[in-house]
């Protein structure tokens, strides 16, 4: 935590100076933290974490926190497009729109826009959308910040002052991926509208084989593929024990 309020009074310095040698009058410049890993690492909840903890520690300050998740393409496009066994890969996100809400917080902009995802419908949220107006601090968490687009568009961590990489076993990743779904076929039980309901609804081993396969095809998949490539590239890495403890730490230097 000190270390991140270091980094930030450090950059609140540089743009200050850089305002200041062109002549501007100084304006707010929101510092973004970003907060990645795998799939059901943690990042959500870390995420809170961080947030609840500079509210606290930082009371003069707003805050803000959206997950980059509202930035995947929704069901129905990733269907439309037959991509619904790369969820989560990079092909599966609208980096244009993740790039246009990055530059327009840096940029000082009031209310702006993005897309909410909702872990319990598995999908983009319809009709909502959440708003961010020039806070001091933005926490940013998801599974691509450190990726680079696929299709030449500018990658996302242009506009990151800080990137903490979670990381774990594959071990511990699967059996929170498991324990996170099972908590969703319980809610979801009795409610026909949402995703998980077919799967509430069949044998346990069935679900689990259905679950396990999706973990192992694709968010595992994912993981070696486009996820852990970028983790030497975080400001900090925070390995943590299966019951969700901090084991390691590292931190970049240069
Ligand atoms: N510090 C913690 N203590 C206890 N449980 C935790 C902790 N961190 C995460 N979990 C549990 O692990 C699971 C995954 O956590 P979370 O949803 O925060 O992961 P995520 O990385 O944001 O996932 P996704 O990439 O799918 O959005 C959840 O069931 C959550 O309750
Ligand atoms: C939304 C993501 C991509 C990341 O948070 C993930 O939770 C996900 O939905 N992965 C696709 C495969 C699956 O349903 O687990």
């Amino acid at each position: 935590m000190k270390n991140l309020q270091y980094n930030m009074s450090q950059k609140n310095a540089i743009y200050r100076t850089k305002q200041t040698f062109y002549n501007e009058k100084w304006q707010k410049i929101p510092f973004i933290i970003g907060v990645t890993g795998s799939v059901a690492v943690g990042k959500s909840t870390f995420a809170k974490k961080i947030t609840r903890l500079f509210e606290r520690l930082e009371p003069d300050k707003t805050i803000a926190q959206v997950s980059a998740d509202g930035f995947l393409m929704s069901n129905a496009e990733l269907k439309a497009k037959n991509l619904m066994d790369q969820k989560g890969f990079p092909s599966s996100f609208n980096w244009d729109a993740f790039y246009t809400f990055l530059a327009s917080v840096k940029a000082g902009k009031e209310r702006v826009p993005y897309r909410l995802y909702s872990q319990e419908i598995s999908d983009l949220v319809p009709n909502e959308l959440g708003y961010v107006s020039v806070p001091d601090i933005l926490v940013v968490e998801g599974i691509n910040l450190l990726e680079v687009p696929p299709d030449g568009q500018a990658p996302p961590s242009d506009f990151f002052d800080y990137v903490i990489y979670l990381d774990a076993s594959e071990e511990d990743l699967e059996k929170w991926y498991l324990d996170r779904y099972h908590l969703m076929l319980e809610i979801n039980r009795n409610n026909p509208d949402n995703f998980f309901y077919k799967w509430a609804n069949v044998p346990l081993e069935q679900a689990d084989n259905f679950a396990k396969r999706v973990w192992r095809d694709v968010n595992l998949k994912n993981l070696h593929d486009y996820i852990e490539p970028t983790k030497k590239r975080a400001d900090m890495i925070i390995k943590k024990y299966g019951n969700h403890e901090i084991s390691d730490m590292y931190i970049r230097k240069f």
